[in-house]
């Protein structure tokens, strides 16, 4: 499978002309280029943040089923839920409990799977709620981002909150990030709110992987009727207008908020349906753009040149 994701990575990057001939999943952190002061974690290769500048568009629910369509095609993913108000991973991964702490200082991350994953969710009791101004809540980041043991990652996933604060700031300025997704759905609204979190990521020199359009159309379970709810081909105007890919659009459907719900994705529940597989389409499209970026660890430039 990992073979797959790898050769799916070479053909689509041949086929776009690059120059690149051997590539490897999960190249070590591409980023360098555009933040080269940071320290990236050490045992992760690709850091890509999901992000929206609306809240309830689907962030989380798109983070776990792309990390589960990466781990599907054979990659090691992790998934930090940076949402430190509403942390909602630990739910959708179906995890409850408490991570090991065998030193007391670092933390073991759960696991759900095939996903090592970490949450505030994990250390709060469910229905606390986390009354804490922004140096506290990017301080939890940190130390969640930093005291996690994760292990050899090619891709931690990062479910940030909506919107383009405190967090999202500490992120990009705490470790490399290779690239970041956002989540919208085609409604105005939610598009000029995305527009701002995609120049928010711009500004802090984060490249945008691409868009992913959720809730974009609704198929009446009964008689099939499609019919756009939020909207009509919002992703792809926003798409187009900053020159981005479209990674991926995904429709409203029951199921996608039920499996969620019940902590076991879509793409785990129902690997054959339609969503799954517009899941997997985004994840591979997400692994070729990071293959594809330069790269400045000179063991791995030598080796990519054809
Ligand atoms: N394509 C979809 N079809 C049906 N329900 C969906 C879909 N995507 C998300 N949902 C549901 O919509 C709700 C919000 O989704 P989610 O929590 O993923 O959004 P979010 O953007 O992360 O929210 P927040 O702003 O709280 O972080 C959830 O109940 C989820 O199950």
């Amino acid at each position: 499978m990992r073979a797959e994701l790898e050769a799916a990575i070479r053909a689509a990057v041949q086929a776009e002309g690059s120059q690149l001939a051997r590539l490897e999943l999960g190249q070590r952190i591409t980023s360098h280029a555009v933040q080269p002061k940071l320290s990236p974690l050490p045992t992760v290769r690709n850091v890509i943040a999901v992000g929206s500048g609306k809240g309830g568009v689907g962030k989380s629910t798109t983070a776990v089923n792309l990390a589960l369509a990466l781990v599907a095609e054979g990659a090691r993913v992790g998934v930090l839920d940076a949402d430190i108000y509403g942390p909602s991973i630990p739910m959708m991964l179906g995890l409850s409990g408490k991570p090991d702490s065998p030193d007391g200082k670092s933390i073991e991350p759960m696991r759900a799977h095939g996903v090592e994953t970490m949450s505030i969710g994990f250390l709060v009791e469910q229905d606390t709620p986390m009354i804490w101004r922004g140096p506290m809540a990017t301080s939890a980041l940190t130390q969640l981002l930093n005291d996690t043991r994760w292990g050899d990652l090619d891709y931690l996933i990062v479910d940030l909150p909506p919107g383009t604060g405190d967090i999202q700031l500490t992120l990009a300025q705490k470790i490399p990030v290779a690239g970041a997704i956002i989540v919208t759905t085609p409604q105005d609204i939610a598009t000029l709110d995305a527009k701002k979190a995609l120049k928010m990521f711009e500004k802090v020199e984060v490249p945008v992987l691409g868009l992913v359009e959720n809730m974009a159309v609704h198929v009446c379970s009964h008689c099939g009727h499609a019919e756009h709810i939020f909207g009509e081909g919002g992703g792809q105007r926003m798409a187009s207008q900053y020159d981005v890919p479209l990674l991926g659009s995904l429709p409203l459907q029951r199921e996608i908020r039920e499996q969620g719900d019940a902590g076991v994705p879509i793409v785990l529940a129902q690997p054959d349906s339609a969503a799954a597989a517009a899941y997997r389409d985004a994840a591979r499209r997400i692994a070729v753009a990071l293959a594809g970026r330069p790269r400045v660890t000179p063991s791995i430039s030598a080796s990519l040149l054809s």
